[in-house]
């Protein structure tokens, strides 16, 4: 979220933010509450200075004026108690409308209301080019029996999934693969829970906006995240790191969980969109700094790269627009891999810049070289999320006769020149 005192000194440039991300946010309410909280905050000073001013007179006045004292200091006090709950009643309602306040979208994103406006940044590689007809990811898995797809839907529902065989191996070792990669270039590997409290979902974003998309566990008010990127953010929460410890880079994996609610219909076969997938993600603390945070976004989004060449997965980069990136996004890059059964790019991963909208939520701060204490900065990256790579790499690298050979990388992993 924003700090109040930059939503009062950049209030145009919040309210475009608001209609460029298309969110409803009434701002003149918040800034009304937020001088309401401002002026109860000056008068219960003023009545708490009142009140010891009077004690601190008490001793030195005749003994026939104490009642007199006694009875006013007792008034200031009841006074300021009664403000007291008035003000905890409209900080709550000032912290929830600020909760929703949108990060500033840096000037370079396409404004628009949806992912339709995004632009296309740059493509690498080139989408193979069949002397046949090529089959898509689950007609592939079905003649080399590498799921049971259809079974477990009776089993566990739709949008879930049951890899066999060499594919089940080929998930769990491009995992750690993935994980790997992101580690040797200087990430530490964490492995986190997807379970964790709510205050975990406010301070990375996912609440209170898509509650509805997240699985509860509420006999023991704990959520299942969707994102490694949920524990990461909070990992360091209330603590004040030193400035010589940053940046924290973390190499997150965890199983992820996504009701998909406003899903219904899209992506229904296959791997593409399912409740429960693995992933390893990308996480970076740093200084407060945009010029830092930049660099850290082009470093992640090079990081994925360089796993999508090794892959040999074709690939383009997406410029989000205003309307796609998200209430906390200041940049998201998404880079989406070729699908040739569809005959078109799709997601596989989201690289974003939040500079301290996550860290004020999370109240993660650092104290840097000057001694000064500062809201540090986030940004987090997909590295590889399984199922949904298994779609373009399987696709691309398939066979006349429905077998998929393996990129290097990927025979050394499998002993195999096929999967
Ligand atoms: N329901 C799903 N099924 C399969 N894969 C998914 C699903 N939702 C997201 N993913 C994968 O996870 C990636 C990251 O998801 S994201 O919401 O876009 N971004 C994040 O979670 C960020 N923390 C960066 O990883 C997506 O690009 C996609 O590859």
């Amino acid at each position: 979220m924003l700090g109040l005192d930059f939503i009062r000194a950049n209030r145009a440039a919040v309210e475009k933010a608001i209609a460029d991300k298309g969110v409803t946010l009434d701002l003149d309410n918040l800034l009304s509450l937020d001088s309401e909280v401002r002026a109860l905050k000056t008068e219960i000073e003023a009545l708490r200075a009142e009140r010891n001013a009077i004690s601190a007179r008490f001793k030195s006045v005749p003994p026939e004026e104490r009642a007199e004292l006694g009875r006013r200091a007792k008034e200031a006090g009841a006074r300021a108690g009664e403000l007291e709950n008035a003000l905890a009643e409209k900080q709550a309602l000032l912290t929830e409308l600020q909760m929703r306040v949108p990060n500033i979208p840096w000037k370079g994103a396409p404004v628009g209301p949806d992912e339709t406006f995004n632009t296309v940044i740059r493509r690498e590689g080139e989408p193979p080019k069949f002397d046949f007809e090529p089959l898509d990811h689950v007609a592939l898995i079905e003649k080399n029996d590498w799921a049971e797809l259809g079974r477990i839907v009776q089993v566990s529902g739709s949008r879930t999934y049951c890899l066999k065989g060499r594919l089940a191996l080929l998930e769990l070792k491009l995992m750690g693969w993935a994980l790997q990669q992101i580690a040797d270039a200087g990430f530490t590997a964490i492995s986190v829970p997807a379970i964790a409290r709510e205050q975990a979902f406010i301070n990375q974003g996912q609440f209170p906006g898509h509650v509805e998309e997240t699985y509860a566990l509420p006999n023991d008010d704990l959520y299942l995240a969707g994102t490694a990127e949920v524990a990461l953010t909070s990992l360091h929460s209330g603590e004040i790191l030193e400035g010589d410890k940053l940046p924290i880079l973390y190499a997150g994996i965890s199983p992820c969980f996504r009701r998909e609610a406003g899903s219904a219909g899209k992506d229904v076969r296959g791997l593409l969109r399912v409740h429960q997938f693995f992933k390893v993600e990308q996480y970076v603390i740093c200084e407060a700094d945009d010029a830092q945070s930049a660099e850290w976004h082009a470093k992640l989004l090079q990081l994925a790269e360089s796993l999508l060449k090794a892959l040999e997965i074709p690939y383009q980069v997406i410029e989000t627009s205003t309307g796609d990136m998200g209430l906390g996004k200041f940049r998201m890059n998404d880079i989406e891999s070729w699908v040739p059964s569809l005959g078109k790019y799709r997601e596989t991963h989201s690289c974003s810049t939040l500079h301290d909208w996550q860290a004020r939520r999370a109240n993660l701060r650092y104290r840097g070289s000057d001694g000064r204490v500062r809201f540090a900065h986030t940004l987090n990256n997909t590295a590889l999320a399984s199922p949904r790579i298994l779609v373009p790499l399987l696709e691309n690298h398939q066979t006349a006769d429905g077998r998929v050979k393996l990129p290097p990388v990927l025979q050394e992993l499998m002993g195999g020149e096929f999967l």
